[in-house]
C-alpha cells in the first residue's frame, strides 16, 4: 500500500514538473536571485533618496539704517554652497533704539546697542557653525548724511561697531558705508532672487526702496540708453543673463528726511507758529527749530532769528498736504531727455515693481496697499484720513507708537507724490506696483542682496547641472532592472514550454 502511495506521489511529482515547467531548480534560483535583485534595488533607491537631515550653512547681516538697525540671518542648505542652494531668510532681530549715526556724539553706545541682537543671533546659529558664519554690516543714509555732515564723528561710529562685533564669535566681514547705488541695486537683486526670476531669466521686477533718509528706485528699461547717465545704471550678469539696471538713490527724500524738507518749507512763513496740513486736525506739538535743521538736508534753511521752538500744529488737509509735499520737489530742470525730478534723469518706467520697507508701513496702516483701486478712491481715503481728528486717531490705534501715527497723513500723501508726480507713474501704470513687506518669508530690502554678492553666491552662468536630479535617476535605474528582469521571465516561459513537451522524467 505504501509502496503503492509512494510510486503515486512520485507519479504526481513527475506530473507536476511536467505540467509546470517552472518547477525546476534552475529556474527557481532564477526567480530567488531575481527577487533579491529587486528587493536590493528598491532598499538602495530607497535608502538612497530615504530624507537626510539638512544641514545649513549661515550668514549674518546688520542693516544700519538711519531710523534703526535691524539683525538678519540668513540661511541655505550646506550642500548646496556652490550656488544652487536657496538662501532664505531663518531670523531677523530690530536693534533697539535709533540708527547707529543718532550715536555721533557718544560712538560706544552705537556699538553697545547691537549687543542685544548679536547675543541672539549667537543663540540662533548653530554652534559648530559660528566661526564660518560671515558677518556683515552695511550703513546707508543716515551714516552718509553723518559722514557729509562730520566725518570724524562717522568713523568714531564705525570704530566703536566694528568693536562690539568683533567680540562675537562669527567671521567678521567689515562695518562700511553703501552707496546709494549699492542700496538701491542689491534690493532690486533681493526682490529678484526671492521670486526666482533670476534665475529662470524670467522678466525682472523693479525695487521702490523708501526708508528714513535717502529713497531709491531701480528698474531694468526697455530700450535703455545707458550713455545718457551712465552713473545711473549698474550692469549684472546673473545665471547667465545680462541685465541692464537704471538705479538711483535720493539722498533726503526718505519720509524723515522730506518731513524735515516740508517744514522747513513751510517755517518760511513765519517761524513761531506751523500749520501743517499734513497733520490731523487738534494735533499740536511744540518742537525745537535746533533739531528740525539738524541735518544737511535743510541746514541751509534755518531762518536767521528763528525762535528756539516753534508750534506744529495740525489742520487736516489732504489738497493742500499735497501742494506742501510737491514744494521739495524740483521739476523744472532736466538737462536730460526725461527726469523724474531734481534733474535726475530716469527712462521711462517699465514692467512690475514691489515698493518695500517705509512704503510698505504706511499703505498697510493706512489699509491702501491694494494697488487695483483706482488712484482717485486711494486719494478720497487719504484725505479722510487726514480730515480725522487727533484725538479720535490716537483712540482708534492705541498700540501704534505716536511718532509714526501722527505722521501717515505726511507720509501717505509723499508716497502718492513720489510715486505720480516724482517717477511718472500714472493711473494706469500705478496698478503695476505691488507693496510688499516680505517674499517667501525673508525681508524685502538691500541685505540679502548684499550678502549674496559679497559671498558670490549668484553665478554669472547658470550652473551646470546633471541632465536628471539623483532621485530621478535612481528611479529610472531601477524600473529599467524591473524590465529587463521581465523580459528575461517572459523569455523562459516561451522556451520552457516546448522543451515540456518531450519530459525527462526522472
Ligand atoms: N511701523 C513703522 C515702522 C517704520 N516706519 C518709518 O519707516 C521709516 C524707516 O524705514 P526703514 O526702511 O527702516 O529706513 P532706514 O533703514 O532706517 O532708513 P535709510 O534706509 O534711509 O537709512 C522711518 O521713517 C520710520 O519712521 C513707519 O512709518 N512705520
Amino acid at each position: 500500500m505504501s509502496a503503492q502511495r509512494a510510486a503515486g506521489s512520485l507519479t504526481d511529482c513527475r506530473e507536476m514538473k511536467e505540467k509546470n515547467p517552472w518547477h525546476t531548480p534552475v529556474t527557481i534560483s532564477i526567480t530567488v536571485i531575481g527577487v533579491i535583485a529587486i528587493v536590493a534595488l528598491v532598499t538602495v533607491a530607497v535608502l538612497q533618496n530615504k530624507p537626510v537631515p539638512q544641514k545649513y550653512k549661515y550668514g549674518i547681516v546688520l542693516d544700519a539704517g538711519s531710523s534703526h538697525t535691524a539683525l538678519y540671518i540668513y540661511k541655505w542648505p550646506a550642500e548646496k554652497d556652490n550656488n544652487t542652494g536657496r538662501v532664505e531668510q531663518e531670523h531677523s532681530c530690530k536693534v533697539k533704539g535709533k540708527g547707529i549715526s543718532s550715536y555721533a556724539e557718544t560712538p560706544w553706545q552705537a556699538g553697545e546697542s547691537l549687543t542685544e541682537c548679536m547675543e541672539d543671533a549667537v543663540k540662533q546659529v548653530p554652534t559648530k557653525r559660528h566661526f564660518e558664519t560671515p558677518l556683515y554690516l552695511g550703513a546707508t543714509a543716515g551714516m552718509r548724511l553723518l559722514h557729509m555732515e562730520n566725518s570724524v564723528a562717522s568713523d568714531k561710529v564705525f570704530q566703536a561697531v566694528e568693536k562690539s562685533l568683533q567680540k562675537f564669535p562669527f567671521s567678521y566681514q567689515g562695518a562700511r558705508m553703501l552707496s546709494g547705488q549699492e542700496e538701491g541695486a542689491f534690493g532690486w537683486v533681493t526682490v529678484n532672487y526671492l521670486d526666482d526670476r533670476l534665475k529662470q531669466g524670467l522678466e525682472t521686477t523693479g525695487a521702490l526702496d523708501l526708508g528714513g533718509a535717502s529713497t531709491q528706485i531701480s528698474f531694468v528699461p526697455k530700450n535703455y540708453i545707458i550713455s545718457e547717465s551712465p552713473s545711473n545704471s549698474v550692469t549684472f550678469r546673473l545665471y547667465g543673463n545680462d541685465y541692464n539696471l537704471y538705479t538711483h538713490s535720493f539722498l533726503c527724500y526718505g519720509k524723515d528726511q522730506v518731513l524735515r524738507l516740508a517744514l522747513a518749507h513751510q517755517t518760511k512763513s513765519g517761524p513761531g507758529e506751523i500749520a501743517d496740513p499734513c497733520f490731523h486736525p487738534g494735533y499740536s506739538e511744540s518742537k525745537n527749530y535746533s533739531v528740525l535743521y539738524d541735518s544737511p538736508c535743510v541746514s541751509d534753511r534755518k531762518p536767521q532769528g528763528a525762535p528756539v521752538t516753534f508750534h506744529h500744529k495740525g489742520e487736516g488737509n489732504f489738497q493742500q498736504c499735497q501742494e506742501v509735499v510737491k514744494n521739495v520737489f524740483n521739476f523744472t530742470s532736466c538737462k536730460y531727455s526725461r527726469c523724474s525730478f531734481n534733474g535726475v534723469f530716469q527712462p521711462p518706467l517699465h514692467g512690475q515693481f514691489g515698493a518695500f520697507s517705509a512704503y510698505y508701513y504706511v499703505m498697510d496702516f493706512l489699509n491702501l496697499t491694494d494697488t487695483s483701486v483706482p488712484l482717485t478712491t486711494v486719494k478720497d481715503k487719504l484725505a479722510k484720513h487726514c480730515a480725522t481728528p487727533w484725538n479720535q486717531i490716537i483712540q482708534q490705534h492705541p498700540e501704534i507708537h505716536v511718532k509714526y501715527l501722527a505722521e501717515y497723513c505726511f507720509s501717505g500723501a509723499y508716497i502718492l507724490t513720489l510715486l505720480t508726480e516724482g517717477y511718472n507713474f500714472t493711473s494706469e501704470s500705478y496698478s503695476s506696483i505691488k507693496f510688499i513687506k516680505k517674499i517667501k518669508g525673508s525681508d524685502a530690502g538691500w541685505t540679502l542682496g548684499y550678502m549674496l554678492n559679497l559671498t558670490n553666491m549668484i553665478p554669472a552662468e547658470a550652473p551646470d547641472s546633471p541632465p536628471l536630479p539623483h532621485a530621478g535617476y535612481v528611479s529610472i535605474v531601477t524600473v529599467i532592472a524591473l524590465l529587463i528582469f521581465t523580459l528575461f521571465i517572459i523569455f523562459l516561459c516561451r522556451f520552457r514550454p516546448s522543451s515540456s513537451k518531450q519530459p525527462q522524467i526522472v
